[in-house]
């Protein structure tokens, strides 16, 4: 059975690029269904209203509970994941995508405006488990920028979509650690020359090489990183870089 995403969003169109390249190949081998859904669609006034004032004050407007609770109802099959992507959100990281791959599905909620009401996550909480999400410390003007985001991060660890499996288990963040550079031909180019280890054909040294690398590229751009790795993570040999 395929892994099912459904997105609820008053910007369907922005979801198209779901239905392109590997995850389009992915939707048609069968690996993965897609579902989009205009919010609209469960309004009830004539203007097919979605959002209003903020209680308390504050700029901007919040969206209105009703519609998103009937849209849920109709789209999210009991028990499965509804992520909510927002700024406040809990991080979204590699760790979070590879369980999320391992469930049947998800169901996103693309809040516009500042946000959608909180007791539709507080209601959905009771129909199965909600997961309010960041991508990362900046404000979009939407979700649905996060959603697709989300969606390839995840869908790319769902066995058969990717080919290359190895290339998914190499991944960056896989072990905690960024990945180091990467080349190809020709050699030299431009005055430039691919480290002379990778040449080598020696593959003890060039895997050692390449884990010095990650380990220094990741003290350089990401401390946080290094600094959350488990006690056990770094062997003796990492200790030298
Ligand atoms: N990682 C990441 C995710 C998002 C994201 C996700 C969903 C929505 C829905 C609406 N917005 C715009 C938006 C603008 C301003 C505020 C902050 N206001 C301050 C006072 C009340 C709220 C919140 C929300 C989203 C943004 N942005 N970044």
């Amino acid at each position: 059975t395929p892994y099912r995403v459904d997105v609820v969003t008053i910007f369907p169109e922005y979801l198209a690029p779901l239905r392109q390249s590997l995850l389009g190949k992915a939707a048609e081998r069968g690996l993965v269904a897609i579902g989009v859904h205009d919010l609209r669609r469960w309004t009830d006034d004539v203007h097919r209203t979605v959002d209003d004032a903020p209680y308390g004050g504050g700029p901007g407007m919040v969206m209105r509970p009703e519609p998103w609770a009937r849209a849920l109802e109709a789209v999210r099959p009991p028990g499965t994941r509804l992520v909510v992507p927002t700024p406040a959100g809990r991080s979204f990281t590699q760790a979070v995508a590879a369980e999320w791959a391992a469930e049947p599905g998800l169901v996103f909620a693309c809040g516009r405006y500042e946000g959608i009401d909180q007791r539709v996550a507080d209601w959905a909480a009771r129909h199965g488990p909600v997961s309010e999400v960041s991508i990362g410390d900046y404000v979009l003007a939407g979700g649905e920028s996060a959603v697709l985001v989300m969606v390839e991060a995840v869908t790319r660890l769902i066995p058969g979509v990717v080919g290359n499996r190895e290339s998914v288990e190499y991944d960056s963040h896989a072990d905690g650690l960024l990945e180091g550079p990467s080349y190809t031909r020709p050699a030299s180019w431009r005055g430039l020359d691919v480290p002379p280890v990778l040449l080598s054909g020696d593959h003890a040294a060039i895997a050692r090489w390449r884990r010095a690398e990650s380990l220094r590229r990741t003290a350089a751009r990401r401390p946080d990183l290094l600094a959350a790795l488990p006690e056990d993570a770094l062997g003796p040999a990492d200790r030298a870089v």
